[in-house]
């Protein structure tokens, strides 16, 4: 067993939080090791989750767009290069190219990686140990776990059949089914919903409550609704399993209902949890609660100084988007840095069309009466949107009725995840720069999707004359 003591900061984990923190760490002038359990660095985020997800997302878009193409429509068979194991495969050049960029990173910033599974031994210790057996013992000052998290396995559902897949083994899947069943409806579940209906196939989607998405903006939940049945979703809310019963030919799901749902294949997204297990978390007295997250303060400490996590190891908001700015934020704290926290996450779904928000929905502004006004612009009536074809969608925003403070954006659409990052920065503003006059005295480039804003200030502002 080698041991090296010259760290002053050992990570475990290379999704974005812990990659974050190693290169913020880094620059700070801490001497820094990453270790990782994937061969190669950038975490489930680029092996099996967000890449992999937005990348297939991205495919499919352009089949659909094909088929929307009246040119094209003629060709209704699912052409070879829409089979599973097709676009799976082209979608490895992308995961490559993060993989490439990321292995950069370390490589310019002297962050040395040892690839293997890394556990806590004591306070200021981290073991190392590889698949052939080999160990490492690293002294540090501080640890950070940015361990991430995994699909959440119910004991009752066999996950080895090959007819039952989670988000991680449905990129491996080797066939292409003509139907199946998504069990949760999650972000997970409608993303995945679009990309299966988009290749043609027959989903339904299982929802344990009432409504899809139901942290969203109602409207914006019912138009995805609304959408994903046009796509061919078949959506059943209010539903929960009592058995996946997997054989040769397809998979039956028992529903408490009475219901009994028959695919070729079923899709289990109806949650994650913190990879904490195997970690060591005992030899300092750390525990897990029962997602497998770990709890932290302010400065993304656990009970234990000197002991951080960052990501989806902590819970929410488990994206990673915010992952990437905890760990930037944490290691900015090792380092000297006053405190800073992710607060203000915009919701970014990549269904088709996608959604995205950030700020309160008008049922939370009601619940706290604060007297707002709403603002829309509906895509259909916006020039790119017609020049584009993609005219189903809305931008609306939410409003202080006295003192035009923008309070919510939330977005519904074609480039919505793009969108809302113009409202967010005007939002962001301290009082009174703050304000939705600021899109009707701004002079928007023509024909774009950001003219949206100036669409729906005036509306809302036009609804305040009334
Ligand atoms: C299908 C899917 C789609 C998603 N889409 C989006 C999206 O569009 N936008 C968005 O913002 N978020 C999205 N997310 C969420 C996002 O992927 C996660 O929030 C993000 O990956 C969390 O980053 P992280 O750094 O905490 O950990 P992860 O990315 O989970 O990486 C953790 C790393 O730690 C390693 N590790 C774990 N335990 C050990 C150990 N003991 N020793 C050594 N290494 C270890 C793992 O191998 C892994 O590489 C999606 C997630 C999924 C599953
Ligand atoms: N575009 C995006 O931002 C994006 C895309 C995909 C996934 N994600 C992330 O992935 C996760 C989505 O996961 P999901 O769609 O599978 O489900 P979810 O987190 O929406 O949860 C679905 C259901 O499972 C339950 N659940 C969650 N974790 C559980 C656990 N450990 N044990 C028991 N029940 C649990 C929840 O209470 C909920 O009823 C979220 O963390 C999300 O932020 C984000």
């Amino acid at each position: 067993m080698n041991t090296s003591s010259e760290w002053d900061l050992v990570v475990i984990g290379s999704g974005p939080a812990g990659e974050a923190a190693s290169m913020r760490a880094a620059k700070g002038g801490l001497r820094v090791a990453m270790v990782e359990g994937l061969p190669k660095v950038g975490g489930n985020c680029t092996h099996l989750g967000t890449i992999p997800s937005k990348a297939l997302r991205h495919q499919v878009r352009q089949v659909v767009r094909h088929h929307r193409n009246p040119v094209l429509q003629s060709i209704t068979e699912l052409p070879q290069a829409m089979e599973w194991p097709n676009l799976i495969e082209r979608i490895t050049d992308v995961i490559a190219s993060q993989v490439q960029v990321r292995s950069g990173f370390y490589f310019r910033n002297r962050v040395k990686v040892f690839t293997g599974h890394g556990s806590i031994m004591a306070p200021g210790k981290v073991r190392v140990e590889d698949d052939q057996g080999r160990e490492w013992v690293l002294e540090t000052r501080d640890i950070l776990l940015a361990t991430g998290s995994r699909p959440y396995h119910p004991e009752n559902v066999d996950f080895s059949h090959p007819r039952v897949y989670d988000s991680d083994t449905i990129l491996s899947m080797s066939h292409t089914p003509r139907n199946i069943i998504i069990y949760g409806a999650g972000v997970i579940g409608c993303e995945y919903a679009s990309i299966f209906t988009g290749l043609g196939m027959r989903v339904d989607l299982v929802n344990s409550r009432e409504h899809l998405l139901d942290f969203m903006d109602t409207e914006i939940s019912d138009a995805l609704s609304y959408h994903l049945r046009e796509q061919g979703v078949t959506i059943r809310h209010g539903e929960e399993y009592i058995a996946v019963e997997p054989d040769e030919e397809g998979v039956t799901l028992i529903l408490k209902s009475g219901k009994r749902l028959r695919a070729d294949a079923l899709l289990w997204s109806n949650g994650r949890s913190g990879n904490s297990q195997q970690l060591g978390l005992e030899n300092v007295g750390l525990e897990a609660n029962s997602r497998g997250q770990l709890a932290v303060d302010e400065r993304y400490q656990t009970a234990v100084p000197g002991v951080y996590a960052v990501g989806d190891l902590i819970g929410w908001p488990s994206l990673a988007s915010a992952s990437y700015d905890q760990g930037r934020f944490c290691a900015g704290m090792i380092c000297g840095e006053e405190e800073q926290q992710v607060r203000h996450v915009p919701t970014g779904i990549y269904t088709i069309p996608g959604i995205s928000s950030i700020g309160p929905t008008e049922h939370e502004l009601t619940e706290a009466k604060i007297p707002y006004e709403v603002g829309q612009a509906f895509f259909k009536n916006l020039a790119r949107a017609q020049i584009t074809g993609e005219r189903a969608g809305m931008l609306k925003l939410l409003f202080h009725r006295d003192t035009l403070e923008l309070l919510g954006i939330h977005c519904f659409g074609y480039q919505a995840t793009e969108i809302v990052h113009v409202g967010q920065a005007v939002m962001s503003q301290p009082a009174p720069h703050n304000s939705i006059e600021y899109f009707i005295k701004t002079t928007f480039n023509y024909p774009t999707m950001a003219e949206a804003y100036r669409v729906a200030a005036i509306n809302g502002l036009n609804r305040l004359r009334r």
